[in-house]
């Protein structure tokens, strides 16, 4: 007789730390990388996992799906971090997929979140579909650009800052020393920066190998102001490519690039433009709104290679997310937030003016009807009342509140986050 074996129940839990060697190859496996996880990997991993929460399911003992969260503060409109919860990789094996272990997965992370007191849980998104179910929305936009060095016009013999500023390469310990300072200046003035904890700076400089293939080290440039402060950093590696007839075609690619000041932002990318035999600099994961076209003389020699969905958000308290930001102007608005698993949702009076906002509950009529998911996109600014009210996600309950909201949230910059977590 040909019976099917009564499958078993997954065992869907906390990892312990014998069980991340098994683990990882789960988490290869379902990004498509090879399975093997290399012993110095694995021990580097252990240590940048210590603080994570990782947990996976399990099918007689093999470990079938992976999932990790881990404590992250994300930087609201105005410059405040709010607590949040990170997630990262989420994989469930092809053999166990469309099962709902995602599903059980999220909603134990989720909960736990919320009991914790995290404003918010973050991720990046693999494929767009996949989490706009359990409440999150796209909050960022990252846009990378291809920049053809001899169309741009930057003057070619440029040999440095001409403010008084310098560019100098540095090593990885100083990467390491210097960086974090400059990040923490960073997340203070934009909203959707994370913050990057000493493992982020360990494996970006090479102590730590938590993905991808062995270390290759890229190049680091520190620019400080005339007066010494260190005001922009980048790293970023270069091919070796010539054409036929002996022309360089080498590309810098930039790792990341971070800058405080307009004078280390302008240095900068006129340093990376201007390297001998460079004639593509690839920009790496930057704001829609990046200033970096119109630092060129011709911006149409900087091509847009991706544009996409970047940060995703789940609001977890609404409260204190509103009252976290700042707001454009003065005025009252009246949410009813719809949360399908119950976690955030409800009815809030927002009073906000320039100077700060309180939120509650209320019993008041409402004057938008949103979903939570269309919440999360509204709150760093990267995308409006009115266009949600165009598409039918978001329902105005009385003439003029998608005008009169929009007027609160606005923000004269679009949200970056430029990490990838
Ligand atoms: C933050 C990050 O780490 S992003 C990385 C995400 N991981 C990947 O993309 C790796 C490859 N994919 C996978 O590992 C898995 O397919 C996952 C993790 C995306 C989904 O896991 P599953 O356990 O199959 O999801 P689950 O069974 O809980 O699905 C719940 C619902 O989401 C839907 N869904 C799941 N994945 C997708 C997808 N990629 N696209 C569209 N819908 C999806 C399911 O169809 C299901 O819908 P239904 O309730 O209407 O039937």
């Amino acid at each position: 007789m040909n019976r099917r074996a009564t499958p078993q129940p997954l065992d869907v839990r906390p990892v312990t730390d014998a069980e991340l060697a098994d683990w990882t190859r789960a988490v290869n496996t379902g990004f498509l990388r090879p399975p093997t996880v290399p012993d110095r990997m694995l021990a580097d991993r252990r240590v940048a996992f210590a603080g994570s929460r990782v947990s996976g399911a399990f099918d007689g003992g093999r470990c079938v799906a992976t999932f990790r969260s881990f404590d992250q503060e994300l930087t609201a409109v105005g410059g405040a971090a709010v607590p949040a919860d990170g997630i990262s990789n989420v994989t469930v094996a092809p053999t166990h997929r469309r099962r709902g272990l995602l599903t059980r997965l999220m909603a134990d992370d989720l909960a736990a979140a919320k009991e914790r007191g995290d404003v918010v849980a973050t991720l990046i998104a693999a494929e767009y579909r996949i989490y706009g179910r359990y409440g999150f929305g796209p909050a960022t936009t990252m846009t990378e650009w291809s920049i053809d060095v001899p169309r741009a016009g930057l003057d070619p013999r440029w040999a440095g800052p001409l403010d008084g500023g310098r560019i100098d390469f540095a090593d990885g310990e100083e990467i390491r020393r210097l960086g974090p300072q400059l990040h923490e200046r960073l997340r203070r003035e934009r909203a959707g920066v994370i913050d990057r904890n000493e493992h982020w700076w360990a494996a970006r400089t090479g102590r730590l190998w938590l993905y991808g293939d062995a270390w290759v080290e890229p190049f680091f440039v520190v620019y400080r102001s005339a007066d010494g402060v260190v005001e922009g950093m980048a790293s970023y590696r270069t091919d070796e490519k010539w054409s036929d007839a002996k022309q360089p075609l080498n590309t810098a690619a930039v790792n990341w690039l971070t800058a405080v000041t307009p004078a280390a932002e302008r240095a900068l990318w006129h340093y990376l433009c201007s390297i001998d035999w460079i004639a593509t600099v690839r920009t790496g994961w930057r704001a829609p709104d990046d200033l970096l076209p119109l630092h060129l003389p011709d911006p149409r020699a900087a091509s847009i290679t991706t544009q996409a969905d970047w940060l995703w958000v789940r609001v977890l308290d609404v409260v204190r997310a509103l009252e976290a930001r700042t707001y454009a102007a003065s005025g009252v608005s009246v949410l009813e937030v719809v949360d399908r698993a119950g976690l955030a949702g409800g009815r809030f009076l927002l009073d906000a003016t320039p100077d700060g906002a309180s939120c509650a509950p209320t019993t008041r009529d409402a004057d938008l009807t949103l979903d939570v998911a269309d919440l999360a996109t509204l709150w760093l600014g990267d995308e409006t009342v009115g266009r949600l009210v165009s598409l039918g996600r978001v329902r105005e309950e009385r003439a003029g509140a998608a005008r009169e909201a929009d007027a609160l949230l606005r923000t004269s910059g679009r949200p970056w986050c430029p990490d990838m977590f």
